[in-house]
């Protein structure tokens, strides 16, 4: 469904992703793991068109997207929830998720009945819909991001540590919402530094380190991989 091959990522004279390739099924989660740095944002920013790739290609059900624009890469049914988690404070929530539906903003039926199956996974964004987003907390604001990319009606979801910073609590239930998506039938590469709680959800896993893929298997395998926390996950 979704084909990175021999990807780089540059920034100037600093080589962030170096040669990459991996696929993702349909239906499949997939996480990609690795330590601060390893390069997984500067692999998810690429794959979303916020950065140009330095080298390699992008291939989602097909067709090329390697130098697609962000806007053209959601038209292609790839969303992403970048690890900034920005919402548009000022705005309120429903404000907010509208803004996540621009692509299909000449369907208002289409968008009123994705907001109505969204709000009830998310009911909690659903009491809070006339508030502003900046009033919410931050797991809120993570639910609301997540919820604003699904607001583009994706086939793939990239999700850049959605736990980041989040109480425990809060994150279990983001992981139980990735989860539901999954369910759904959603394909989903998720990028994760909580390394147990992204292989129990995931079917395949990768492992980056220095810009390259050091690991790939399944959960389980990678989960096995005695030496992994050790030698390339930092821990
Ligand atoms: N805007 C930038 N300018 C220059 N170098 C950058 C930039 N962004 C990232 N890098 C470098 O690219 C490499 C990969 O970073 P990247 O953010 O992709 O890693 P990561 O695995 O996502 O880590 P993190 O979890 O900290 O985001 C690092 O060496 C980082 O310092």
């Amino acid at each position: 469904m979704l084909d990175i091959a021999d990807l780089s990522v540059s920034y100037g004279a600093i080589r962030a992703v170096r040669g990459i390739s991996f696929t993702l099924r349909a239906g499949e989660l997939v996480s990609l793991l690795g330590a601060n740095g390893a390069g997984k944002s500067s692999t998810i920013k690429c794959i979303a068109g916020a950065l140009k790739a330095s080298g390699g290609s992008i291939t989602l059900e097909g067709k090329a997207i390697t130098s697609a624009s962000p806007e053209q890469v959601v038209r292609a049914g790839l969303a992403t929830v970048p690890e900034t988690r920005d919402v548009f404070p000022d705005l309120t929530v429903a404000e907010n998720l509208m803004l996540g539906a621009y692509i299909h903003r000449r369907d208002p039926a289409g968008n009123r009945e994705n907001l109505e199956k969204l709000n009830a996974l998310f009911p909690r964004l659903a009491e809070r819909s006339s508030q502003p987003a900046g009033t919410l907390s931050g797991g809120e604001q993570q639910m609301l991001v997540i919820a604003r990319a699904l607001m583009s009606r994706p086939r793939i979801l990239l999700l850049d540590e959605p736990s980041l910073g989040l109480a425990p609590s809060i994150v279990e239930r983001i992981f139980e919402m990735i989860e539901t998506l999954k369910k759904s039938g959603l394909t989903i590469l998720l990028v994760e530094q909580n390394v147990n709680q992204a292989l129990a959800v995931a079917d395949r896993a990768f492992v980056m380190r220095l810009g390259a893929i050091v690991a790939s298997g399944t959960a389980e395998e990678i989960r096995s991989t005695s030496d992994l926390s050790a030698h390339y996950l930092g821990g």
